[in-house]
């Protein structure tokens, strides 16, 4: 075997990342998706030196029962990143972790998803921690279009497609037709801000502090978009620390109090819905009556979302096929595929 070919058989394979707010998705080409993890970061201190101690499973185990040296670190928030050397790290850590050692030898072009409002500082941002990270090369590709590519919908061809991408801290809105965004809106709420909606009505309405975690185990669980047919539905056990005399203590909450906590968030993002229904232009409209609204992202698990924008908007929607990969997998699609090709941006 020549030096090149064995070069190339063990090179490193370009990879696609969906550097999400709540996940970090990792896509290897020609292996589809390898790696899914949290995007947490745990860092400890010592003597004044930080270090990396945990990355992705293993940090977000840690989130809110570190000690005083470590701190569980979320680098994006609100879908941009808010602290960007540890997403450096993150990134580095989740190449490596795909690609091995091979990638020092032979970098791979990365093809990363941001944000459609990301401004041109977010996007140098995420272009630089991934040049690095690593790369050879760095391509951008939007987040809704890579939602849309990913749910297989038909965004090179003259007909408007509405994807609606819920995800951990934005929510994507975007009219798509010819490889081009028609219209695009983000709304600064996702699955995050039901999470914070449950820690503050469990706090308002029973005295009672719950974390973040516990939230999202409860939205996740028994989450519903609206309240349950019987007006009450299952009720569930929840544990915290009492805010009147400081020790931990368990109460009930149903599910009708559960969708009451949750309504404020997903109004929010119904009402992002409507202001890009009225803001597409006619003839996108009418296919959008016939193709409906595709829900992607993981807040699109939330039970009976699909319907309560159905009834909202009137026109049909469907949640995508895997929500939660949706965005990955687009991007790379659209990495792999050469008719999506010219959807990518170099950086
Ligand atoms: N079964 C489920 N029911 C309800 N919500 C869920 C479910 N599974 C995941 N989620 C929520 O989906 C969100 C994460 O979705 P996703 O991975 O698509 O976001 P992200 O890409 O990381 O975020 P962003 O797009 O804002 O950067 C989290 O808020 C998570 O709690």
């Amino acid at each position: 075997m020549s030096l090149f070919s064995s070069l190339f058989k063990f090179g490193s394979q370009n990879i696609a990342i969906d550097l999400g707010t709540a996940n970090t998705l990792v896509y290897v080409e020609g292996q589809g998706v390898v790696l899914n993890e949290p995007s947490v970061v745990a860092i400890e201190t010592i003597n004044g030196v930080k270090k990396v101690k945990a990355v992705g499973d293993d940090a977000k185990m840690m989130m809110g029962k570190t000690p005083d040296s470590i701190e569980a670190i979320r680098p994006l928030r609100d879908g941009v990143i808010a602290d960007i050397e540890v997403a450096e790290q993150m990134i580095k850590y989740f190449i490596t972790k795909v690609n091995g050692k091979k990638s020092m030898f032979n970098p791979p072009e990365i093809t990363i998803c941001v944000p459609s409002g990301a401004t041109s500082v977010e996007r140098r941002a995420i272009r630089d921690a991934a040049s690095n990270a690593g790369a050879s090369q760095v391509y951008l590709i939007v987040e809704p279009m890579a939602a849309a590519i990913g749910a297989g919908m038909p965004v090179t061809e003259p007909i408007g497609s509405m994807v609606v991408d819920i995800g951990g801290g934005t929510t994507e809105v975007a009219v798509l037709s010819l490889r081009g965004l028609a219209y695009t809106t983000s709304v600064r709420t996702g699955g995050d801000k039901m999470d914070e909606a449950l820690v503050s009505y469990v706090r308002r309405h029973h005295n009672l502090l719950i974390g973040e975690t516990t939230a999202e185990r409860i939205k996740k669980d028994f989450g519903v978009a609206r309240p349950p047919a019987d007006g009450v539905g299952q009720t569930i056990q929840i544990k915290g620390r009492d805010l009147v005399n400081g020790v931990p203590k368990e109460i009930s909450i149903n599910q009708a109090q559960i969708a009451e906590a949750m309504a404020e968030p997903i109004s929010t993002i119904v009402e992002g819905v409507r202001i890009a229904l009225e803001n597409t232009a006619p003839e996108l409209a009418a296919d959008i009556v016939d193709q409906g609204i595709v829900l992607t992202g993981g807040g699109a698990m939330v039970e009976g979302l699909d319907a309560h924008m159905r009834d909202e908007t009137g026109l049909p929607v469907t949640v995508a096929e895997d929500p939660l990969s949706c965005v990955a997998i687009g991007t790379g699609r659209a990495m792999e595929e050469p008719v999506y090709r010219t959807i990518l941006q170099t950086a």
